[in-house]
């Protein structure tokens, strides 16, 4: 069975259809990402599978269980990373973390947890008096301490410098090499493209795409631009595969100093396939 299994899912506020029949299934262990504009659904379709928003219709089920009615023994197999966050700024980094633990039968040390957030140098200082992206790495920190099955991460990155967000990637990878289910929403391209198995974009509250990193959107099918300049004559050509073409250059004794193959990149299909569904 799928950690996460999604059926028709819709979510109407007041006659606008913000989530308009969504399929997804996860299963164990994977790093799925939800990529999509402003407004395009992520944050509902989340909160609803964290059993934080109720659905109008459609079928979900997360670890086995509808997260509408699932109770304090399931909500303790899940961890949670919300959006906009508001953290109690009176505590210190410590406090936050073990009242947390607090909650959770077999909690992290509280000590390793702020270690892999990496806010060790700030554990004694209180919330209020840290940065945006120092806020931040709490939420995250709030959101593994129970060592969960499932973690749901709604943007978690923003605001962090790009040393801290290498590093959360790293954590998030050795979660996943533990067996944890990621469900992971972001703005990010190259965040998704370095943390997930799978992604879906989501549009208008539909998902237009859905595939690995390197084949959404037709991406792994769309060729390679090969250039090279020779002799003072810029050349570019769009090839399948750049083998051959590569080969017949050498052959010739062409001056490769200069040769680049690229590809689309994952923001130039995310782009294309945005603009083909606004
Ligand atoms: N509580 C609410 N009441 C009414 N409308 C809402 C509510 N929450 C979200 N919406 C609307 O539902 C749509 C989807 O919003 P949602 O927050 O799920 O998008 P998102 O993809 O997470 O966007 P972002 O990338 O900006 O976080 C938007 O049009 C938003 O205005």
């Amino acid at each position: 069975m799928d950690v996460i299994e999604v059926r028709g899912l819709r979510k109407t506020y007041r006659g606008h259809d913000a989530v308009r029949g969504i399929d997804l299934s996860v299963p164990r262990g994977e790093v799925f990402a939800l990529l999509g504009p402003n407004g395009a659904g992520k944050t509902t379709t989340v909160e609803i599978l964290e059993g934080h928003r109720k659905r109008s219709g459609g079928e979900a089920r997360v670890l086995g269980e509808d997260p509408g009615t699932a109770g304090r023994d399931w909500r303790a197999r899940i961890g949670v990373v919300l959006q906009d966050a508001d953290d109690a700024a009176d505590l210190t980094v410590t406090e936050m973390v073990r009242h947390m633990a607090g909650f959770y039968p077999d909690p992290r040390p509280v000590a390793e947890v702020i270690d892999l957030v990496g806010l060790t140098e700030k554990s004694k200082a209180r919330i209020r008096t840290l940065s945006g992206g120092q806020r931040r790495r709490v939420d995250v920190a709030l959101g593994i301490v129970g060592r969960p099955e499932l973690l749901f991460l709604d943007e978690p990155t923003t605001g962090f410098d790009p040393a801290a967000r290498r590093q959360f990637w790293d954590l998030i990878r050795a979660l996943a090499t533990e067996g944890t289910t990621i469900l992971l929403t972001t703005h990010y391209l190259e965040e998704a493209e370095a943390l997930a198995d799978r992604l879906a974009v989501l549009s208008g509250g539909v998902i237009v795409a859905e595939g690995t990193p390197a084949t959404l959107g037709g991406r792994g099918a769309a060729g390679a631009k090969v250039s090279w300049r020779h002799e003072g004559v810029q050349h570019t050509e769009q090839v399948a595969d750049p083998t051959e073409l590569i080969r017949k250059l050498v052959a010739e004794d062409a001056d490769l100093t200069t040769l680049t193959v690229t590809r689309p990149t994952l923001e130039d299909t995310y782009l294309t396939l945005i603009g083909d569904h606004r």
